[in-house]
């Protein structure tokens, strides 16, 4: 039958339809529709160009996945509850806890969360696992394509070079502990001016740890007040224009790794027009300073004690040297100066507030630790009045308070899910002894393998039977002579400060910086948490907000009293 005869049938309308879009586009259209439904047949459970599953075997592909667009709608569907739930049920689905999925704006990822795994992506073979462009590419215009938290080959090698230098170097480490104290001071203050009235003074504790950890970073870094911490309670209500920017951008970077197209939606919608103008609030602050500390580097050739106006640095002048000042011995340019800040504050600053939040809720949920640790903290520092304010090393005098800060954070991680590119195609060999069989995994050229430190500390495989609960004491051990000492299980099992080439710079500082927050605090004042009459907004126990990092969603009210009256 021909067109035209079908044309006067009941099939007309429809052919009629056909013949004004073959009239109007030729054979484009349909020759575009044919492709299409080609490569739905070629790719009927993932996307385009992606590695069919059936040649990673082990590897477990969930089901539901679409034609083109394969696990697309799972993925935006854990973006908004429950994400880590939802991939620990994909892990739990074969032993090894590999798991493969393609989504849109990622392409094919294949998850490993076995420590044994990533120590071949992380060390065996680092070269071909590097952060990659999508990483790049999301988190560039904040945070500089050189900058050591984003970059990958020489530029993040220059970075970790000078940083790691820093680190370790005592004049920094004796400006950290100047700017933490200055900080306790005021934190100390705070919590007795939160009390001072009868009865128990309330506070968003989350919110105090968040000005405690942006100030003393900012300080840390550039010497830069940002006034958004002092012994006023009110303080902590007040909005700091950086912060506000910093938060914004952050959340929008988070949103980019599940918002296919996003780099075309941001050039039109709020989000992009948020973040420009978010971007142009942290450089104008960052420059500002670094301009300033850049000058005085000139004038303190002339006069090196010269104090700094508009920086704190006026008043901690002598003691010890900010990141600034070892940067600035590498480069001169502000643009330059300021990506190394802002990366250092991105690495830092959530990461130890939420790490501290945690551990607070932690303590309130398991309260027979908290009598431990200040028995520990007085039997070593002593009772003074305003609080014990902990030299840099000393915190490894208290391997009880440590142990519980770092059972908080296994369970808790700030970075609870991560991943890297794949350059070239590879078989990721279990690394170390394998009591468990683990099978080799295959991943090819131009997709993402990627672990959730959040899902493997819950995988009793590595952490035993116990692993779902609190318990500091996995983390402890006792010598022959009686003497407590913190268990180290190495840094591929204890995988939530990364590891590798790329392990967490900051985990001593982390640490440092955590533990003389509870030395100073946690001996004069209780903490209890709100209830829903005087105010709680967050469920018990806390909800995660989905973030790059780990933060508690509707941060906890707690109610404050001072230990002796
Ligand atoms: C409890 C607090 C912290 C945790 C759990 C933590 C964890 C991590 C993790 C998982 C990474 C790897 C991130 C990635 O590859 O995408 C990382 C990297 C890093 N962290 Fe931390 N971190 C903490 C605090 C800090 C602090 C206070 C600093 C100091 C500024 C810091 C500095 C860095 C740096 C510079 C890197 C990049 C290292 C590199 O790529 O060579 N971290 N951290």
């Amino acid at each position: 039958m021909k067109l035209e005869d079908a044309s006067s049938g009941s099939l007309g309308p429809v052919i009629e339809v056909i013949q004004s879009i073959l009239n109007q586009t030729g054979y484009i259209l349909p020759a575009l529709v044919l492709f299409i439904i080609a490569l739905a047949i070629k790719y009927p459970n993932r996307l385009p160009g992606t590695t069919d599953p059936k040649h990673r075997p082990g590897v477990y592909f969930p089901p539901g996945a679409d034609p083109l667009i394969g696990h697309t709608r799972m993925i935006v569907g854990f973006g908004s509850e429950g994400q880590f739930e939802n991939f620990k049920a994909l892990s739990d689905a074969t032993p090894a806890g590999s798991w493969n999925v393609s989504f849109l704006g990622t392409s094919s990822m294949t998850f490993v969360n076995r420590p044994e795994y990533l120590e071949y992506i992380q060390k065996t073979n680092f070269d071909n696992f590097p952060k990659g462009s999508q990483f790049t590419g999301r988190l560039g215009d904040l945070l500089g394509v050189t900058g050591i938290f984003v970059a990958d080959g020489h530029p993040w090698k220059t970075q970790r070079k000078q940083a790691s230098h820093m680190f370790s170097n005592r004049e920094f480490n004796t400006w950290v502990r100047a700017v933490i104290h200055n900080e306790l001071d005021d934190i100390s203050a705070l919590l007795d001016n939160v009390t001072a009235k009868n009865g128990p003074g309330k506070l968003i504790l989350p919110e105090l740890m968040f000005r405690y950890t942006l100030s003393s970073f900012a300080k840390m870094a550039f010497a830069a007040n940002l006034n958004c911490l002092s012994p006023d309670p009110d303080s902590l209500k007040r909005p700091v224009p950086f912060a506000v920017a910093f938060d914004r951008a952050q959340a929008i970077i988070n949103d980019r790794f599940i918002t296919p197209g996003w780099y075309i939606w941001e050039k039109f919608n709020k989000t992009g027009r948020d973040m420009r103008s978010s971007i142009k609030t942290i450089r104008e602050f960052g420059l500002d300073i670094i301009h300033k500390r850049l000058a005085e580097r000139q004038d303190e050739k002339k006069d090196p004690l010269a104090p700094v106006e508009g920086t704190k640095k006026e008043q901690l002048k002598k003691e010890g040297k900010d990141l600034l000042d070892f940067f600035m011995d590498l480069t001169t340019d502000p643009e330059e100066l300021l990506i190394v800040v802002l990366n250092f504050i991105i690495a830092g600053r959530d990461t130890t507030a939420q790490s501290l939040s945690w551990l607070f809720y932690e303590l309130m949920a398991h309260p027979e630790h908290v009598p431990k640790i200040r028995k520990e903290i007085a039997e070593k520092f002593g009772e003074p009045e305003g609080g014990v304010r902990l030299d840099y090393e000393s915190f490894r005098e208290l391997p009880y308070t440590v142990a519980c800060l770092h059972e908080a954070i296994r369970l808790h991680p700030a970075v609870p899910k991560n991943g890297k590119a794949v350059m070239k195609d590879d078989v990721i060999i279990p690394q170390g002894p394998n009591p468990d069989n683990l099978p080799p995994v295959r991943v090819f050229a131009g997709e993402r393998v990627g672990w959730s430190d959040w899902v493997m500390a819950r995988t009793p495989a590595i952490w035993g039977a116990d692993c779902e609960e609190y318990n500091p004491s996995r983390f402890l051990e006792t010598d022959e002579a009686g003497k407590l000492h913190l268990r180290n299980f190495g840094q591929w099992k204890s995988h939530y400060f990364n590891a590798g080439p790329r392990l967490c710079l900051g985990m001593n500082l982390a640490t440092y910086e955590a533990t003389a927050f509870i030395a100073a605090v946690l001996p004069r004042f209780n903490f209890e948490w709100a209830t829903a009459a005087q105010g709680q907004k967050s469920a018990w126990p806390p909800q995660y907000a989905n973030s790059v990092t780990h933060p508690i969603k509707d941060p906890y009210l707690v109610n404050v009293t001072r230990v002796k009256a």
